[in-house]
């Protein structure tokens, strides 16, 4: 790669710093995305996450026969996995099954620096992709087995995660500087790699693995030109400015703590001056401020391992050191395959290379893994990988190691935008790629959710209808059959009741009668004796003063003698109420009172009733054509004994009584008409049936109001659906031209 001119520079300066704002810009656009859907999620619809779906995907990616170390798991359970771009080809989301055998031959060609091919079915989400710890297969129903809440849950999270590492990557954006990881395996030769590109053997360096630590060089520059090595405890929280953040080392103590560090420090922050010129420093190069950062080997242990992971999003270069010896470890497979996600190129340095007696074979052997491992870095391996013979520290450096340190140069500074810009570039695509998938998922599951309750409201409707219907239909039956029954107890009340009192009339006129029949006998009987008597005094009147001044009837009155006397009224009086009250009984159920039956209010009425009874029995008489008979009595009273009187007068009061009662039973009839009118008879009826009219009514009511809150509640769902169908049809769109606006960030980026 030739060197630019400084009118070359200059112009790269401005249209990178044109990519960065635009990029910064659509980070800026992506975030705000993913934060509406966050919070769609929360308040409104619960995203669809298609897991079957994935699980298919990820059965399909392992029937592909894939090497193990090429399938993803479908547990993320490595932190890179969050923070990785994985890019998905931009056909990858119109691919169906169908094409995975064209996708598989796909596999290893890019149509896209920026887009390497992805290892994964197009249904596979890749940043958005859920961490579910599950072993799941594709016929399985996983999402019955999992809480619509929790998924929602999960996503929300993983969406608050993606938001944290695009606020990350604006950092980065804006960052006017690069920082070039150098990792491998123990021993491989990093720090002896840094000290060769800063002509200084800063970095301890020895036979058995002695870095324990990230170690960052920076240039002094950075830090006032003053030379310092900070120890650090939290790197988050590090500020050159404050020194509360970390622990000044001494030059001396360095390799000690570089050697020693039991998890004290997170890291060295290590400003160092470069005293050559920025053409040949790589740390103040004119351009931008480079840091090198030498790490603990990969298979040191798992911590560190971690800790490198998650701090990918920092890195804009990775150098990779391999002991040629060894070639790629397993750990170094597992490190290229994962960073190679994220970082499509990878700076390899293949060290100890001197020592190598077949070279070519060895540079074959090597050339073959990073083919598998990292395709796009295979591509150009002419600038990416190579073999440089040891740097001794000497002045004259061998040619190969000039070559790949001009490289290096080269691929920071003149390609700082697939270096310090494509991550960036390539994990908001991931992501708007993945908002694309699941927008397009969510809105067939809204469309789903429409057509599905459009169905339920359908085929609900006739029996809606017919509950409507049914409840006018049932309200105007009961009032009808309200008043039919109402009508039918008025009626056989009535007949009832008048047949009951016609045979009350019959049995008192029956008594009444016989009554009669045995005055009549009585008198008959009085009269004879009296004809006797009048016989007798015939006969003796000659011998006896006539008493012709008594001729009136005189009937006895006062004293025991009474005829109308309060034990006579209150006795007749009780067998009224006996007799009438066995009638009340029977009438209970339509509530009617004795007084309907009768006037019973004696105290009141006793002087009529008296009246009207004399009047009654007066009549008998008359019908009877005893008017005679009791005329000769009453004249003749007068001179019968008391004892005769008595018996005629008690004969007389039992007839006058039984007319009462008859007077009474024969007026019942006409009371029982008066009081229990119809319209009574009706009300009282209708008192007594119409709270079952109201209960079925209510019943009814009760009926179409569940109908019509299941129906409230689906139109409410189908709102929310549709809502949802509308949100992310827009959605959807929205991703898609951002993503083919950060794709055109691209579009000039080799000037
Ligand atoms: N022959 C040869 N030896 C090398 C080369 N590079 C490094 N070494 C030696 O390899 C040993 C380990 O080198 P380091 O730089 O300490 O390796 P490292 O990867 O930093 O080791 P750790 O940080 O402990 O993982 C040292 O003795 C170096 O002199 C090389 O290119 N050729």
């Amino acid at each position: 790669m030739a060197s630019m001119s400084a009118q070359e520079q200059d112009y790269q300066q401005r249209v990178f710093a044109d990519k960065c704002r635009r990029l910064h810009s659509h980070l800026l656009g992506t975030k705000n995305l993913l934060d509406s859907i966050r919070d769609y999620n929360r308040t409104k619809w619960p995203v669809h996450y298609p897991l079957a779906k994935i699980a298919r995907a990820a059965e399909a990616q392992s029937g592909m026969g894939m090497p193990s170390g090429l399938r993803r798991s479908n547990s993320i359970s490595h932190s890179m996995s969050t923070d990785s771009g994985l890019a998905p080809s931009p056909m990858r989301r119109a691919m169906t099954t169908e094409d995975s055998s064209a996708f598989s031959s796909r596999m290893t060609s890019s149509d896209d620096d920026l887009q390497p091919e992805r290892l994964l079915d197009p249904n596979d989400l890749s940043v958005l992709r859920l961490d579910l710890r599950l072993s799941y297969h594709a016929d399985s129903d996983v999402m019955g087995s999992l809480e619509e809440s929790s998924i929602s849950r999960l996503f929300d999270e993983r969406l608050s995660q993606c938001e944290v590492h695009i606020d990350k990557l604006i950092a980065r954006v804006t960052d006017k500087s690069s920082k070039i990881l150098v990792t491998g395996d123990l021993n491989a030769g990093k720090s002896t790699l840094v000290n060769a590109l800063l002509r200084r053997e800063i970095l301890p360096f020895d036979q058995q693995p002695c870095t324990m630590l990230f170690c960052e060089v920076v240039d002094a520059s950075q830090n006032g030109g003053c030379e310092e090595i900070h120890a650090v405890p939290d790197i988050a929280k590090y500020d050159h400015a404050d020194p509360s953040t970390y622990v000044t080392v001494s030059m001396g103590d360095l390799e000690d703590i570089v050697m020693d560090n039991e998890e004290q420090y997170q890291q060295l922050k290590i400003y160092s001056q470069d005293k050559r010129s920025d053409k040949e420093s790589l740390l103040h190069n004119g351009v931008v401020d480079v840091s090198l950062i030498d790490s603990p080997g990969l298979n040191r242990d798992s911590l560190k391992t971690t800790q490198l992971f998650a701090r990918q999003e920092e890195i804009d270069v990775v150098v990779f050191v391999v002991n040629a010896e060894n070639h790629f470890t397993l750990s170094g497979q597992d490190f290229l395959l994962n960073a190679g996600n994220e970082k499509a190129h990878i700076f390899i340095v293949v060290n100890r290379f001197d020592a190598i007696r077949r070279k070519d074979r060895c540079e074959r052997m090597i050339l073959d893994q990073i083919k598998d491992l990292s395709p796009l870095t295979y591509e150009e391996r002419q600038d990416l990988v190579h073999f440089p013979a040891e740097a001794s520290g000497s002045a004259q450096l061998p040619e190969p190691f000039a070559r790949m340190e001009e490289s290096l140069r080269s691929f920071t500074l003149e390609q700082r935008f697939k270096s310090k810009l494509a991550p960036a570039q390539r994990y908001a695509m991931n992501v708007l790629y993945d908002v694309q998938y699941l927008a397009a998922e969510n809105v067939a599951s809204a469309t789903k959710r429409i057509q599905e309750i459009n169905a339920i409201l359908r085929e609900s409707m006739p029996k809606y209808e017919t509950l409507l219907t049914e409840r006018t239909e049932n309200s105007r039956m009961s009032e009808s059959i309200l008043d039919d029954s109402c009508k039918e107890v008025r009626e056989h009340t009535t007949t009832h009741l008048t047949n009951t009192a016609t045979h009350l009339e019959d049995y008192a006129e029956d008594v009444l009668l016989a009554i009669v029949h045995h005055l009549e006998h009585e008198v008959k009987e009085l009269v004879n004796d009296l004809a006797q008597i009048e016989q007798h005094r015939r006969a003796l009147e000659p011998l006896a003063p006539s008493d012709s001044s008594s001729g009136a009837l005189a009937l006895p009155s006062g004293g025991s003698d009474g005829l109308w006397d309060d034990g006579m009224a209150s006795s007749i009086t009780a067998s009224q109420l006996a007799s009438i009250g066995s009638i009340s009984n029977a009438l209970d159920t339509v509530q009617l009172e004795l007084g309907d039956f009768v006037d019973l209010d004696l105290s009141h009425n006793w002087g009529t009733l008296t009246s009207l009874s004399a009047s009654a029995s007066m009549a008998l008489f008359a019908s009877r054509s005893m008017a005679s008979n009791l005329l000769t009595l009453m004249r003749l009273s007068s001179s019968i004994g008391p004892t005769t009187a008595r018996r005629l007068m008690v004969s007389a009061a039992m007839l006058v009584g039984v007319s009462s009662v008859f007077y009474m039973v024969s007026d019942m009839d006409a009371t029982v008409r008066r009081k229990l009118s119809a319209r009574r008879l009706y009300t009282e009826a209708s008192r007594a049936i119409r709270p079952f009219v109201w209960q079925l009514q209510h019943n009814f009511e009760r009926m179409v109001e569940a109908e019509e809150r299941r129906r409230a509640d689906h139109l409410r769902k189908r709102h929310v659906a549709q809502d949802s169908q509308i949100y992310f049809d827009e959605l959807r769109n929205k991703a898609q031209d951002l993503a083919n606006a950060v794709r055109a960030v691209s579009a000039d980026v080799c000037i």
